[in-house]
């Protein structure tokens, strides 16, 4: 978690965009996040959880506000190599080995095969891929496909880690297994995460810290801690503690469809 004397990592300040059309996505968005954060955005369909981890990533504009990256310790502002994107499908190229789709951002940087294969390997190991290096995409499962994805983002060593609904297509034991694993090489590598879900049982699992966000406009209405100690596990997924943060994040949510203000 972020320390109080730590800058955080991005800051958003009153970020809202508007598309062509005239839809406002989201509206007044104000977020530190810190070092070390793990940070969900929570929310329904249509409430600006997608546009706001583009707009964080640089995919698309703000339309007005602020987004502000702490620098670096070498001085340089946080450029795109800090920051890594899963997304919901894992959108691996089909005719190149795992290797080699993991190898991408570092091939895209101008790093050549064997240069790169130290980290390639070291990545693979961390998400439990080592003995596929030399398979093709379609050779694999989802849940397996979905790994490589987070390799392939984790390969640069970002300080950032953007993820858009990467577990929502797959079944339940799966998603259990990738949501512990995620934790573990956050703990032990130390980036950040944002986190976009339509899962309250997920988000509370995984973070730190859950913003609550309704639609029409795209707004965020809540901010919730979940001030639980790393690591956790099934102990954590079974306590009553467990069910009672899942409880009071699923009664923001309701209350802010409703459009009813609730008090933390
Ligand atoms: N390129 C676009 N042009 C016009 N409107 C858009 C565009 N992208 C998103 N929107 C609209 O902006 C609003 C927020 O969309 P966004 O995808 O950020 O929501 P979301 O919370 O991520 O939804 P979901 O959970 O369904 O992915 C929605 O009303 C959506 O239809």
């Amino acid at each position: 978690m972020a320390a109080a004397s730590t800058p955080p990592l991005v800051s958003l300040r009153q970020v809202s965009k508007r598309f062509a059309n005239g839809t406002l996505a989201l509206q007044g968005m104000s977020l530190d996040c810190g070092e070390h954060d793990f940070i969900s955005f929570l929310g329904p369909s249509g409430c600006g959880k997608s546009t706001a981890l583009r707009l964080i990533a640089g995919l698309t504009r703000s339309s007005s506000g602020e987004i502000a990256w702490s620098r670096t310790n070498s001085g340089a502002s946080t450029s795109d190599r800090e920051l890594g994107f899963v997304f919901q499908e894992p959108t691996l190229m089909p005719w190149a080995k795992v290797f080699d789709n993991v190898w991408l951002p570092l091939k895209l940087a101008g790093m050549s095969r064997d240069a790169a294969a130290p980290v390639v390997t070291q990545v693979l190991e961390m998400v439990g891929l080592s003995r596929f290096a030399d398979v093709y995409p379609r050779e694999l499962s989802g849940g397996m496909k979905m790994r490589v994805s987070i390799a392939r983002a984790l390969v640069t060593r970002p300080r950032l880690l953007l993820m858009d609904e990467p577990f929502a297509a797959l079944d339940e034991m799966t998603r259990i297994k990738l949501n512990n694993d995620l934790l573990s090489i956050w703990r032990e590598h130390r980036f950040s995460v944002i986190f976009v879900t339509h899962s309250v049982y997920e988000s509370v699992y995984l973070s730190n810290r859950i913003v609550v966000m309704a639609p029409r406009p795209g707004r965020v209405v809540d901010e919730i801690r979940i001030d639980e100690p790393y690591p956790r596990g099934e102990a954590f997924r079974t306590s009553t503690r467990y069910n009672a943060h899942c409880t009071a994040v699923s009664q923001s949510l309701h209350g802010a469809l409703h459009g009813v203000d609730i008090d933390h």
